[in-house]
């Protein structure tokens, strides 16, 4: 696992890495035409069975999230621009829960990132920014039900964006802070 800030950021920190987070370099292969980039393959061991994918572009200073899936795991891998990517551990079982990560990604230095459900993740774009994005179970399935939220900035998330104002969804100005969230988490899972 790698858990990466860039060394011209020297104000951000990369906190943990997570149990089952992987942070995969890309291969570039450039020629006199361009280039051409593997994304994501089957037999690279990662958490993700992939149902649908979707490419986002994002305008400055833009951030989307915190979000939490119980039921599916997720790839991002940045195309074009600058963002970070934080991911907080909120799976009650793993042995890095309440830790996080952040990740510095650039469209020039390709990685796909992919972690598996329980984990709270947001993105921030610096600049005019291009992703894609992919999840193991579609939209239009778990959309009504399972797709829950927090705070970008809650304190107990402790993540160091190093941002102030990012530009929201109204659905992500509205979101319970981390406490409320993990709360309404445990009231619903089932008892054992
Ligand atoms: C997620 C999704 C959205 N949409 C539509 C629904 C809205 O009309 C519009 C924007 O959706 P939303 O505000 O949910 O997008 P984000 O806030 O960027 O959410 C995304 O980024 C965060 C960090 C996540 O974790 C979400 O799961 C993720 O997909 O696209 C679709 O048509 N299909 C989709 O799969």
């Amino acid at each position: 696992m790698i858990v990466e800030i860039h060394p011209s950021s020297p104000g951000l920190s990369a906190g943990q890495p997570l149990a089952g987070v992987d942070c995969k370099s890309l291969t570039e292969h450039q020629d006199q035409r361009g280039s051409f980039t593997e994304v994501f393959q089957q037999y690279w061991s990662t958490c993700l069975t992939p149902t649908q994918w979707s490419l986002v572009r994002s305008e400055p200073n833009v951030f989307r999230g915190m979000h939490l899936h119980q039921r599916h795991d997720e790839y991002f891998c940045l195309i074009e621009g600058h963002c970070l990517v934080g991911l907080y551990d909120a799976r009650p079982d793993s042995p890095t829960r309440n830790q996080w990560a952040l990740y510095e990604l650039f469209g020039t230095d390709l990685k796909a990132i992919v972690f598996p459900r329980g984990l709270l993740h947001g993105w921030y774009f610096f600049t005019p920014s291009v992703h894609l994005q992919a999840v193991s179970e579609s939209f239009v399935d778990y959309g009504h039900d399972d797709n829950h939220g927090c705070r970008w900035d809650d304190p107990d998330l402790g993540i160091t964006w190093g941002i102030t104002d990012p530009i929201l969804s109204d659905r992500a100005n509205s979101f319970p802070p981390l406490r409320h969230l993990l709360a309404d988490l445990a009231n619903a899972a089932p008892s054992s």
